[in-house]
């Protein structure tokens, strides 16, 4: 090998192995308000905000509890864990959305969130959301056109009449949506893609088809985030896998190691 490929190479396997997200002590907790007795007087809500003491009655959930993980390019992360354990609160504070009450994150380019809740507008057709979901990922208008009937062909969204996309998202199914949601947002390149449980949803082609896409975007050099109940999805699509329970990072490590430990907690519950 000449020094010139051997450089090459070694450029490259720099580039796979550049961190994309770092997880810092991260500790994230969400405060109900009005969980006690009564609202209060708007003097008394004056007062606190004056001396910033909480309401009484603000009930503190600590949903992650200093979780500290590096995430790199190439890598496809599944996130396991019992209902509540914080899943979607990781993912969340990842993409940004959510503050983190103490520890940092840090992210190389941007990530974007591809959850079951993803705001698609309910009023406009699957067609017009297609193009505004496009635009809003920073496409051109005619990167759009170009690519508009991969995505529909995609999300199987007219597999059975051909004018479902021309109709309002609102007389779509919560499968059908969600089947759009994640058709548009794989249609870029993503530096980080966040997935929670949109594989969940459609029959077992879109499955399939959503399974190649990730493995094309791992590919790409993007680093997946895939949140799941489904053990199968995430042995089939992630080599390393975190399990978080009650807050807690408990494992980090490859996938079959942790589906395993993982399984065994969730039989013993049982
Ligand atoms: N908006 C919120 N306000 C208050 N508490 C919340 C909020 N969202 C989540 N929680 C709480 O935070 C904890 C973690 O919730 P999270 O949704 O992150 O768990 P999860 O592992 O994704 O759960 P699931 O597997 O059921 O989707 C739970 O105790 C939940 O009740």
């Amino acid at each position: 090998m000449s020094a010139q490929q051997a450089s090459a190479q070694q450029a490259s396997a720099q580039r796979r192995s550049a961190p994309t997200v770092i997880v810092d002590d991260v500790h994230v907790v969400y405060r109900v308000h009005g969980s006690g007795t009564g609202r209060g007087s708007a003097t008394s809500a004056l007062g606190r905000l004056a001396t910033r003491r909480t309401l009484p009655g603000t009930r503190e959930v600590h949903a992650v509890k200093g979780v500290s993980l590096v995430a790199r390019r190439g890598e496809a992360v599944g996130l396991v864990g019992t209902n509540g354990s914080g899943k979607s609160t990781l993912l969340r504070t990842i993409a940004g959305l959510l503050p983190p009450e103490r520890g940092r994150v840090y992210t190389d380019g941007q990530p974007s969130l591809l959850g079951v809740n993803a705001a698609l507008m309910n009023d406009l057709s699957g067609e017009r959301n297609v193009a505004l979901g496009c635009l809003a990922m920073g496409m051109s208008p005619e990167q759009v056109r170009e690519r508009y009937s991969g995505i529909v062909d995609f999300s199987g969204i007219n597999e059975r009449d051909e004018f479902t996309i021309h109709m309002p998202m609102r007389t779509y199914s919560s499968g059908m949506a969600a089947r759009l949601r994640f058709s548009i947002a794989a249609a870029k390149t993503h530096d980080v893609l966040l997935i929670d449980e949109a594989l969940s949803t459609g029959d077992s082609g879109f499955q399939r088809r959503s399974k190649e896409r990730i493995e094309e975007l791992r590919e790409q050099a993007g680093t997946v985030f895939l949140v799941s109940h489904n053990n199968t999805t995430i042995r089939e699509t992630c080599d390393r896998t975190l399990w978080l329970e009650s807050g807690v990072l408990r494992m980090d490590g490859p996938t079959d190691e942790v589906l395993a430990a993982y399984e065994d907690f969730a039989k013993g519950r049982k």
